[in-house]
């Protein structure tokens, strides 16, 4: 016998081709789809089934798989429509329907026969031969689309079947019906002439920028995230729901769900460009003021001050509310101060890369003078650039000796006007609130030499000052704009977040629409909570800004702390590359003699290609100032004789910044040198490896002093060398005699556990003091090799 094909059969037994697929199905027989070829035994067993079934029988089995894509129409309407059915049934079929309808209809697939057997000719033609009724039936089901199936896919999803007679038509994105997904039984119109090619496979394409997450991509191809997530397992890429993949990551797991992906590119920077001003569009703008200066020099109390000459505020009898930010109307202009005084702040933002301040309003105490923080200060401001104006404070007090405050600025390179130099110098009293206006004033004249303008008319830009999680609220933050105007309803990225503006405060606490340069107004309406110093970026539209804010997700992730900090390691590659071309040195010592005699050595060791810029010098511990100084300037720390808090080594861990210890000069010297030249190779190296705290001591005869102590971090060695601090400063270095828990001689000593400890050489303990225990490990002699390389390069 000739080989029959599903559709040559469906066409003897007067029956369309799906019909027939699904009969098989029932037989048990699994074909691919209509231009599959049936074996004898099957055409045998196929035409004695339908020998045996009634017409009526098939077309009641068609009727109750159809599933169309709405249900719409009301239920009370069913019977109607049910009992015409009824009617050709009985009519037509004996006993046998339960055989094979084994699954009585349910309300919705009733539901859906009536809505869509609801053809208004449908019952003047019920009383036609059964093949006519037949024939009526398939032409319906030809002009209707194909019948939804279980599932709806996304529209990001292009799938195209390469087979003419499927070509898609065209539905509303909710409603695109897609094939049922049994690979066995593709269905496919009635063939209008036989084809012998087989189908192409269908290609199924998810577009994606620069990362997808797990729940997207899993969406995208209609597959469980979980389902995914394990996908990725078996390919070793632990991942969550919201983990965004990378494109090689995704295209290889989606090719496993038999998906292509193609990445549209996006760059952030073409996204993100800003967009350049005419001068004409350029308008002024409030200048921004921080103000800094030594502790209890009178910082908060001057912000209190201007905030209450505020006439505008106390007029309008508004709320002032703490935003981090606050505005000031004068009649000759406008000032923006932020609301939190002091250099950390200041520097933090500038080592994330944001400048906000335009100038620096420096408060010393006028019974004072100079102080290290007013140093601090001076040195932060200048390395930023940024001018200084000051605020001579507490003029009020009898002891005041302003004259005395400003010889010694002058000193550091802020010479009075008066003086023939070009530092404007105010003398105030923050306290009788005496000469606020003339320090406005002189802020206006500095804002003025500054010309300080902006293009109000574009889309803004801003930097956050201050964000917070609001129980209420949720991430809201204060947002500075630079430029352009932030409105209501604008999309926006600030830092790793997205959002749109849903509300907007100013300082007072009054709801605002819009806001233009350099005005602080606290926003809501973010994905996250953004950090000080993040930059806020409005674009067209939210697409965008969620991309851009998956963009920076993933490179954060990619990121994990691969700072371009400047270390003595890498300093000789970074003078090489032409990247930098001074060593920038922040010196912290024990004592005032150190930090001169090593200013003064480093400086002598200036070459041609390198200068040695000590960018600070002062004494005293380490502290996060420093490190955000040091990370906001590429510079390295030294410490003399002096080692930095737990929490200081981590914050300057996480920014980079190499901090080197020393206790004698020369070593210091030789290892400058060496970086200089690129010949620097330490070959071994600290590490800490415990930390304790001594909180009693014991007078133990022969013995000496024996030291309580708790170890607060990692582990005590007995064989490990151990430095004392007191108060951040060394007081020994040096190796431990004994280390003994309840009288016993112990090895180590854990995390959490008492010991005692004597030290070889020194009873000099305290309470209160630190032990640091630390090892000296071998190191790779990574720097070596590079000074090699080289030389062989050279030579
Ligand atoms: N007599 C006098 N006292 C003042 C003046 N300004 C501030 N003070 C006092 O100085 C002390 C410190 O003032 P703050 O404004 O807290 O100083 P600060 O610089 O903000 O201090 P920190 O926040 O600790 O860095 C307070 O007791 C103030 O009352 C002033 O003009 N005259």
């Amino acid at each position: 016998m000739a080989k029959v094909k599903v559709y040559q059969l469906a066409k003897e037994l007067k029956i369309s081709s799906k019909e027939l697929l699904y009969r098989l199905e029932d037989l048990g027989i699994m074909v691919k789809n209509h231009m599959s070829t049936l074996t004898t035994d099957e055409v045998v067993k196929i035409r004695e089934a339908f020998a045996k079934i009634p017409p009526k029988a098939k077309q009641k089995k068609v009727i109750i798989r159809k599933k169309p894509p709405t249900t719409k129409m009301p239920i009370k309407e069913m019977p109607v429509t049910l009992e015409v059915k009824e009617e050709k049934i009985e009519e037509e079929i004996p006993s046998v329907t339960e055989e094979i309808t084994p699954v009585s209809p349910s309300k919705e697939e009733l539901v859906e026969k009536t809505q869509t057997e609801e053809v208004p000719e449908e019952k003047p033609k019920k009383k036609k031969p059964k093949e006519e009724a037949l024939d009526i039936e398939e032409k319906k089901r030809r002009k209707k689309p194909p019948l939804p199936r279980k599932r709806h896919r996304q529209v990001v999803i292009d799938i195209f079947e390469e087979e003419e007679e499927t070509s898609p038509v065209i539905y509303p994105a909710e409603v695109i019906p897609i094939p049922k997904p049994k690979p066995k039984k593709k269905e496919g119109k009635p063939p209008l002439k036989p084809v012998t090619a087989p189908p192409k496979p269908i290609k199924r394409r998810i577009e994606m920028g620069e990362t997808i997450t797990v729940g997207e991509l899993a969406r995208a191809m209609g597959v469980k995230a979980g389902e995914l997530i394990k996908k990725l397992m078996s390919l070793g890429v632990m991942s969550t729901i919201n983990q965004p993949l990378d494109y090689d990551t995704a295209s290889l797991v989606a090719s496993e769900f038999d998906y292509e992906v193609k990445q549209v590119g996006f760059v952030e920077e073409d996204v993100l460009k800003p967009i350049p001003d005419k001068p004409e569009d350029l308008k002024p703008r409030p200048p921004v003021v921080t103000v800094m200066g030594h502790v209890d020099h009178g910082k908060t109390s001057l912000l209190d001050a201007i905030r209450h000459t505020n006439v505008i505020s106390i007029e309008t009898g508004g709320i002032t509310q703490h935003i981090g930010a606050y505005y000031v109307n004068l009649d000759k202009g406008n000032v923006v101060f932020l609301d939190t005084p002091g250099h950390e702040a200041f520097t933090a933002m500038r080592a994330r890369g944001a400048q906000v301040t335009d100038i620096v309003v420096l408060v010393v105490a006028a019974d004072d003078g100079v102080m290290e923080q007013t140093r601090e200060a001076i040195n932060h401001a200048k390395e930023a650039g940024v001018p200084i104006v000051v605020a001579i404070n507490k003029i009020d007090k009898p002891n005041a000796n302003p004259e005395k405050v400003k010889r010694e600025l002058s000193k550091l390179g802020l010479t009075p006007e008066e003086w023939g130099g070009d530092t404007l110098y105010a003398e105030i009293s923050a306290k009788k609130r005496i000469g606020i206006d003339n320090l406005l004033e002189l802020i206006l004249l500095q804002a003025e030499m500054l010309e300080l303008k902006a293009n109000p008319n574009k889309p803004a830009r801003g930097i956050v000052i201050e964000a917070r999680l609001d129980k209420g609220r949720g991430p809201v933050a204060t947002v500075l704009v630079k430029e352009g105007t932030l409105k209501i309803g604008d999309f926006f990225v600030c830092g790793l977040h997205y959002g749109k503006i849903r509300a907007m405060f100013n300082d007072r606490g009054e709801s605002v629409r819009k806001v233009g340069p350099s005005l602080p107004v606290e926003i809501q309406g973010i994905s996250g909570v953004p950090e000080a110093g993040d930059s806020l970026v409005v674009v067209k539209d939210e697409k965008i800004a969620k991309e851009i804010s998956h963009y920076r997700q993933q490179k954060q992730r990619e990121a994990t702390l691969v700072r371009a900090g400047v270390s003595l390691e890498n300093l000789y590659e970074k003078i090489e590359e032409g990247e930098i071309k001074e060593l920038k040195l922040i010196i912290k010592a024990d004592v005032q003699g150190s930090v001169e005699a090593l200013k003064e050595a480093l400086t002598k060791l200036s070459t041609q290609e390198i200068k040695i810029n000590i960018i600070h010098a002062s004494t005293g511990v380490i502290t996060e100032s420093d490190i955000l100084l040091a990370s906001a300037s590429h510079a390295v720390i030294i410490g003399f004789n002096i080692r930095p808090s737990a929490k200081v080594m981590d914050l300057a861990e996480k920014e980079k910044v190499d901090i080197r210890y020393y206790d004698v000069i020369y070593q210091l010297l030789d290892d400058i040198q060496a970086s200089i030249k690129g010949l620097l190779g330490p070959e071994y190296k600290e590490k800490v490896i415990g930390e304790a705290e001594i909180r009693q001591l014991f007078k133990v005869p022969k013995v000496g002093v024996v030291a309580g102590c708790y170890v607060r971090k990692g582990e005590i060695k007995r064989s490990c060398k151990v430095r004392i601090l007191r108060d951040g400063v060394v007081v020994y270095n040096g190796q431990l005699s004994s280390l003994k828990r309840f009288k016993e001689d112990v090895k180590e000593v854990g995390t959490g556990y008492e010991c005692g400890m004597s030290f070889e050489n020194f009873q000099d303990i305290k309470v209160g003091d630190i032990i640091e225990a630390y090892i000296v490990e071998e190191v790779e002699k990574t720097i070596d090799f590079r000074a090699k390389t080289q030389r062989t390069d050279n030579g």
